[in-house]
């Protein structure tokens, strides 16, 4: 009844938006040529032309449209609304309601991006690709973000099957709808899947000043700088990171990266374009550039004027040290695969919301985290590990009237604490399970 109720608020949000044409609402029938393109974790993805044109758009649907759905995708389209304006990001050109027989079908209409993911498009056109197509890629990835933290927003789910390309151009997509809406089966073998894009911050927890309980870290706009590093190596080598064919990341993975594994650079690689992906993955948050000098880097090398990138420590196989993975330091393994196993899918409540604003205040706060699901912590015992995953049915109330900060300059991320854990619905994952890496 509740659900119901609260389903009939977005309904609302979204019919008045388009009474007062906020949004633009396309009839579908109008719609012609249908062709499924892809699914995702809650929907399917459809290519399309509108009326007798020959432009093309892409429909998302939805397998099921309740609250939390409703939801998402009001917060996604008002996310949307204040990047619209970007060239790197994908636009939302209105909705749609799907013929069906829930009369509530609302799909989304999108800019239809006809080169797919990054991933598949590095897939096939690598071996076309000059360095300065690279360095392109790269910089319009980091104009996207740029874009997104300017407006005090943070992905936090950057990886190259949520950046689409067009025309050659990136399309930055995805602001964690799919994440957020989270209650199908295979929601959580998609978060194995992207592993190497995590912030590996976020693997570990720590305790608080009294050693009392344990705190959780709270992915933040340097988690992306990590993502854009990992996605500036995979750029520059056309490959998903720690790629073996037919292997699957794992839980290993994690207690590598966190140690310190980061990929190896791609012989040929230009040495400034290293220097910045590097910097960008290195472990400690407070070492990662922000978004805006990545930009400068960026653009420093493709206009070729002089680059000045500092305190530049040479990456990732001689910054691993090798003696923590080999000698014994079954103590910290151990911890990290149980902050694996248990996995908090958190979503900040009005409450914590306002009382956070009120402690970030300054111009660099956050107002919108898009994607809070990396915000986890584990930590049951080894032998919960064989567990069969649970579905995750994320009991959140995002009032996206609401936008939240992320991060005072003071701190070294956020932190949440035992009690902020308690109020998040826990699901218990399979350490067993792996994921295939996504190849489309
Ligand atoms: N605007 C678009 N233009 C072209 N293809 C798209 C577009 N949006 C999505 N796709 C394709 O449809 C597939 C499914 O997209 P969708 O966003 O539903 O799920 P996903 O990002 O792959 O996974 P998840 O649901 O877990 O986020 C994508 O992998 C992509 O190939």
């Amino acid at each position: 009844m509740q659900d119901t109720e609260n389903t009939n608020e977005w309904v609302n949000w979204i019919e008045e938006a388009v009474d007062k044409e906020h949004l633009k609402f396309y009839k579908y029938e109008e719609f012609n040529k249908i062709q499924c393109i892809g699914t995702g974790s809650f929907g399917n993805v459809y290519r399309a032309n509108w009326k007798n044109s020959e432009k093309l758009f892409a429909l998302k649907s939805f397998f099921s449209l309740n609250n939390i759905t409703m939801k998402e995708i009001v917060r996604e389209l008002k996310i949307q609304r204040q990047v619209d304006f970007h060239d790197n990001i994908i636009r939302y050109y209105g909705i749609t309601k799907l013929e069906s027989e829930n009369h509530n079908n609302y799909g989304l209409v999108m800019e239809y991006a006809d080169d797919g993911t990054l991933r598949s498009y590095l897939k096939e056109n690598f071996n076309k690709l000059t360095w300065d197509d690279k360095y392109n890629m790269a910089y319009q990835l980091s104009c996207a973000v740029s874009c997104l933290h300017n407006e005090r927003i943070v992905h936090r789910d950057l990886h190259s099957c949520n950046i689409l390309v067009r025309n050659n151009t990136i399309k930055l997509a995805d602001f964690g709808l799919s994440q957020r809406i989270g209650a199908s089966s295979n929601f959580q073998s998609k978060l194995f899947g992207v592993i190497p894009y995590v912030d590996p911050k976020s693997f570990s927890r720590r305790k608080n000043n009294n050693n009392q309980s344990t705190q959780m870290y709270l992915l933040n706009e340097k988690s992306d700088i990590y993502s854009i590093g990992v996605l500036f190596w995979e750029i520059s080598s056309g490959q998903p990171p720690f790629y073996v064919e037919d292997e699957h990341y794992d839980v290993g993975l994690v207690v590598e990266i966190s140690q310190g594994l980061r990929e190896i650079v791609v012989p040929d690689t230009p040495e400034e374009y290293v220097k910045i992906y590097t910097k960008c993955w290195d472990g400690e948050p407070d070492n990662r550039p922000t978004i805006y000098q990545v930009v400068d880097w960026l653009n420093a090398i493709i206009t070729k004027s002089d680059v000045i990138i500092e305190n530049h420590q040479m990456s990732n196989e001689q910054e691993l040290n090798e003696t923590s993975l080999s000698t014994n330091n079954s103590e910290l393994q151990g911890q990290l695969i149980q902050n694996f196993d248990k996995m908090i899918i958190k979503e900040i409540g009005p409450m914590a919301i306002s009382s956070k604003q009120e402690n970030h205040s300054t111009e660099k706060d956050f107002n919108i985290m898009v994607d809070d699901n990396w915000s986890y912590v584990m930590g049951i015992t080894p032998s919960t590990a064989t567990q069969v995953a649970s579905p995750i049915s994320p009991v959140s109330v995002i009032n996206p009237n609401y936008s939240y900060p992320i991060q005072d300059e003071e701190e070294e991320g956020e932190w949440l604490t035992e009690d902020e854990q308690e109020e998040t619905p826990v699901s218990v994952i399979n350490t067993n399970y792996s994921h295939p890496i996504q190849d489309e």
